[in-house]
């Protein structure tokens, strides 16, 4: 791997400010998804060390915690300027072991780097509140105080801004952070750490384990000292560490799978909104939670839609993401392309049209043809389940109370798109459509300022903007008594 700076790539965890191998010698390979290329080798770590970066993180708390928040500020926005000189080193890493096309790794780094510098900010202003008391003499009012510390397990699609979006919230807020990266891409949560050090963050804020996840988890979600649980990935998964965590009763912020609909009202122009519902699939090749997977065009514009949106989808070109030109990267692993094989076949034998998607043009084992479905229904996998990859399913409605039930029926609620220039039909949609997050007439919704997260099966809590910090704090009440005559009281 060719960097301008190779100590950027690190082949360890980082446990309390140490780089550090598994006591055991036991080591993962990391594969490059476009080639099989192993690019490193992660360590493996034992349930001891496991523990001790718990008592790392513990031991680092109250120092932290006792920093005036325009002190962590400094360190943050110290992180942030790292992490932006470093952009290119951090993009290239990124593509090598996710796969994306680099122009969307150095994307993702920029995406990533501002949610450091928004949480450095929000940091000051955790307000509490004073409250007007019932009680005689008595002063009452809120402070808000971190809740302690934090474990940040995150997914492969996007293996850094998911970490930043968690971890500058945490460390504003106060809390010490255990990130359990994906083992498909640690290597750009160790460069985050790399700079997280160089940046003066102290040893034990930020650590990075690694090692088999569902143990791994499992100790942390049993471990009393871990006080929150921020996870972004499968809906799945997602149960899997709320039943975990139950009987230590923790803070959890879950960032769950999304299925969203992609809504085209029958006023708007079949071409322009055909090209949004291309970019709203195929970011990320189709591996992001915002996938617009549903796309509900109404009747009277279907048929010209889809034919916009057959050309526009074969301009798509896949290839490796070091290369240049290229539009969608391979898929992450091979099981990814035989589980998106399955649910092109399922909607087929049950009666979907199959307009594009060639699978012998691949370019290789882990690359997959970008698909186009129509007449997709409700009974199909391409509808119930999050499809994870390129495959695009349109179906035609004929109101919009029609497409508010379709649109609404999947267990998922994470984001929905609205294409109309109607006013009445975008306030009623956005009213009715049973989503944490509707975008209107644009594809781009994130950002730092914005609370990111669903309803349903999509999660619980909000990631980004003024919410994003709450996540990590506690709101402790007072009351002072006796005070003799309080004004207000
Ligand atoms: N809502 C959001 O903000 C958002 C953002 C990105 C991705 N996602 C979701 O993430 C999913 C894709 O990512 P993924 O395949 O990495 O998800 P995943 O659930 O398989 O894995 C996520 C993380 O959990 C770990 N993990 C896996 N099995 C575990 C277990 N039994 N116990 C504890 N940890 C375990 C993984 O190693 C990884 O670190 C999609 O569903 C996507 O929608 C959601
Ligand atoms: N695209 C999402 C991540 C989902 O996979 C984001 O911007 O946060």
């Amino acid at each position: 791997m060719k960097l301008g700076d190779p100590r950027l790539f690190r082949q360890y965890a980082y446990i309390g400010g140490k780089w550090t191998s598994g006591d055991e010698g036991r080591e993962e390979a990391v594969v490059n998804p476009a080639n099989g290329e192993v690019i490193g080798h992660i360590p493996l770590l034992e349930s001891r060390q496991i523990s001790a970066c718990v008592d790392a993180a513990e031991d680092a708390f109250a120092n932290w915690r006792a920093l005036r928040a325009d002190e962590r500020a400094e360190r943050l926005l110290a992180w942030y300027d790292l992490i932006q000189q470093h952009r290119e080193d951090l993009a290239t890493i990124m593509t090598l072991e996710q796969g994306k096309p680099l122009p969307d790794s150095r994307g993702e780094v920029e995406y990533g780097a501002s949610f450091v510098r928004w949480f450095a900010e929000e940091g000051k202003r955790t307000y509490g509140e004073t409250i007007p008391s019932h009680i005689p003499n008595a002063a009452l009012g809120t402070i808000k105080e971190p809740v302690g510390i934090a474990l940040l397990v995150t997914p492969w699609n996007f293996p850094l801004a998911m970490i930043t979006r968690k971890a500058a919230a945490a460390l504003a807020a106060g809390c010490p952070v255990i990130v359990k990266p994906a083992h498909e891409t640690p290597f750009s949560a160790l460069a985050l750490a790399e700079l997280a050090e160089r940046a003066g963050i102290p040893a034990g804020i930020f650590n990075v384990v690694l090692g088999e996840s569902a143990p791994l988890s499992r100790q942390l979600c049993d471990d009393d000292r871990i006080k929150a649980v921020s996870f972004t990935g499968s809906t799945r998964v997602g149960r899997i560490l709320i039943e975990q965590c139950a009987h230590t009763v923790k803070r959890m912020s879950m960032e769950l799978g999304g299925n969203a609909p992609f809504i085209v009202g029958p006023d708007m122009d079949p071409r322009e909104a055909a090209l949004a519902a291309v970019a709203a699939k195929f970011q990320t090749a189709g591996q992001d939670c915002l996938a617009a997977n549903r796309i509900l065009v109404h009747e009277s514009i279907h048929d010209e839609f889809v034919a916009h949106f057959a050309e526009r989808m074969a301009a798509l070109t896949v290839g490796d993401g070091m290369e240049s030109e290229v539009d969608l990267g391979p898929l992450i692993h091979r099981r990814a392309v035989e589980g998106a094989l399955s649910i092109v076949d399922d909607a087929v034998s049950r009666g979907a049209t199959l307009v594009a998607g060639d699978q012998s043009d691949a370019p290789g084992e882990n690359f997959f043809m970008p698909v186009l479905l129509t007449g997709v229904t409700s009974q199909m996998k391409v509808w119930r389940e999050e499809n994870f990859a390129p495959v695009a399913g349109i179906t035609a409605y004929r109101d919009d109370d029609e497409v508010i039930a379709m649109a609404n029926d999947t267990e998922y609620g994470l984001a929905a798109y609205i294409y109309t220039h109607d006013i009445r039909r975008i306030w009623k949609l956005m009213r009715a459509l049973d989503f944490g997050m509707v975008s209107v007439n644009s594809v781009k919704m994130t950002g730092p300022p914005v609370p990111f997260g669903g309803v349903k099966q999509s999660g619980l809590g909000r990631e980004g903007g003024a919410m994003g910090i709450d996540e990590y704090l506690s709101t402790k009440y007072y009351c002072l008594g006796a005070m003799g005559s309080v004004s207000g009281s």
